[in-house]
């Protein structure tokens, strides 16, 4: 039997549930392992926060294992439920809050950290998100982001292992959102296991170690941002077309350092892949490179492709938008039915 250390944060397989007759899951499976940020992305309606809701033991599945730090809650259509101890270990923020209305915003925090055996300090939590000047405010006159914020404060204050988080940051401000993911990330980098749900891709871009899309209640991909978003590529345009094998020959010798690249020479270009964004750095390297050996004239661009068209080639539709008119390519990386 493997140690419950080295087990996943959550394990999901073949997990199903309708509302009536209309399926919203479809046999969804994915991992999220420990300490790292797992986000499940998709658009309205594809199914995430049914997925979440199960997970979190706050609505019963149809059918599917659902494993939380080592222990089996859903098997078949059977709950286990959570026991009080797992209960402990995780911290749940769903979309609507479910908080309480009447209580004070810091009561209300005083209070969930008073259910748990070591929890964070309540001031501090709400110092980190801005809702210092709203303690005394009752969450019924809060905004919709502080509510929000108040949420994610009452699902962090127990210090859990593992945290769902049901699109944390719909509805606030830029600058408040770019806290929150701050915030998300400090935990991460202590060892918190998350899974968020969202459906902007730039959330997922952001924030995410492993990304699993959904669409109609199905995994259409997963891996780290890297592996969907596929090799990125930089592109070299000598400015003479007879250059491109003497600009190839100088990028192999200039990038030799770095073993993560390979060069290729093509009619009009030379490309250089790269397992890892072409950051700033990677395209100064070329650029050096290229200048020290006379070729400084060459066009450099870096092509990157983001999660989005990653979703549109999987599905013809785009994440946020409205069903396009552009037929779906050629699926990659899709999950084995
Ligand atoms: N309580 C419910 N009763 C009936 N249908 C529901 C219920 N909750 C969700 N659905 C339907 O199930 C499907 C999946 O909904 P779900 O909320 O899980 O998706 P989602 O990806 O989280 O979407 P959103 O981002 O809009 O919340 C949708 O078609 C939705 O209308």
């Amino acid at each position: 039997m493997s140690s419950p250390a080295a087990d996943p944060a959550l394990s999901v397989t073949d997990l199903r549930k309708s509302y009536g007759t209309r399926p919203a899951v479809r046999g969804v499976g994915f991992t999220a392992e420990r300490g790292v940020l797992t986000a499940v992305l998709g658009p309205n309606g594809a199914g995430k926060t049914t997925t979440v809701e199960c997970c979190a033991g706050l609505r019963r599945a149809d059918a599917g294992t659902i494993e939380v730090l080592g222990r089996a809650v859903v098997s078949g259509a059977r709950s286990a439920g959570y026991p009080a101890e797992l209960r402990a270990r995780v911290g749940v923020m769903l979309q609507d809050g479910g908080l309480p209305q009447a209580p004070k915003a810091g009561a209300v925090l005083e209070h969930v950290a008073r259910l748990h055996h070591a929890p964070a300090d309540p001031s501090q939590l709400l110092d980190r998100l801005g809702l210092r000047t709203v303690a005394r405010t009752s969450v019924r006159r809060l905004s919709g982001g502080q509510r929000q914020r108040l949420a994610l404060a009452a699902a962090l204050v127990g210090r859990p292992e593992l945290v769902f988080l049901d699109e944390p940051s719909a509805g606030l401000d830029p600058q408040v959102r770019l806290d929150v993911w701050e915030l998300l990330r400090e935990l991460r980098d202590a060892g918190v296991s998350m899974v968020l749900t969202t459906h902007l891709m730039q959330e997922a871009e952001e924030l995410a170690d492993h990304v699993v899309i959904i669409d109609d209640g199905r995994v259409v991909a997963r891996g780290s941002p890297g592996e969907l978003t596929g090799p990125e590529v930089v592109r070299v345009l000598p400015r003479q077309a007879d250059d491109v094998a003497a600009v190839a020959a100088v990028l192999r010798h200039g990038l030799a350092g770095h073993d993560r690249f390979a060069v290729s020479a093509h009619s009009t270009e030379v490309t250089v892949q790269s397992a890892q964004p072409p950051d700033a750095a990677i395209v100064a390297a070329v650029g050096t490179a290229l200048a020290e050996a006379g070729y400084g004239d060459a066009q450099i661009r870096a092509d990157r492709r983001t999660l989005e068209d990653v979703f549109l080639e999987l599905t013809g539709r785009r994440l946020g938008g409205p069903q396009t008119a552009l037929a779906p390519e050629e699926p990659q990386r899709r999950e084995p039915a």
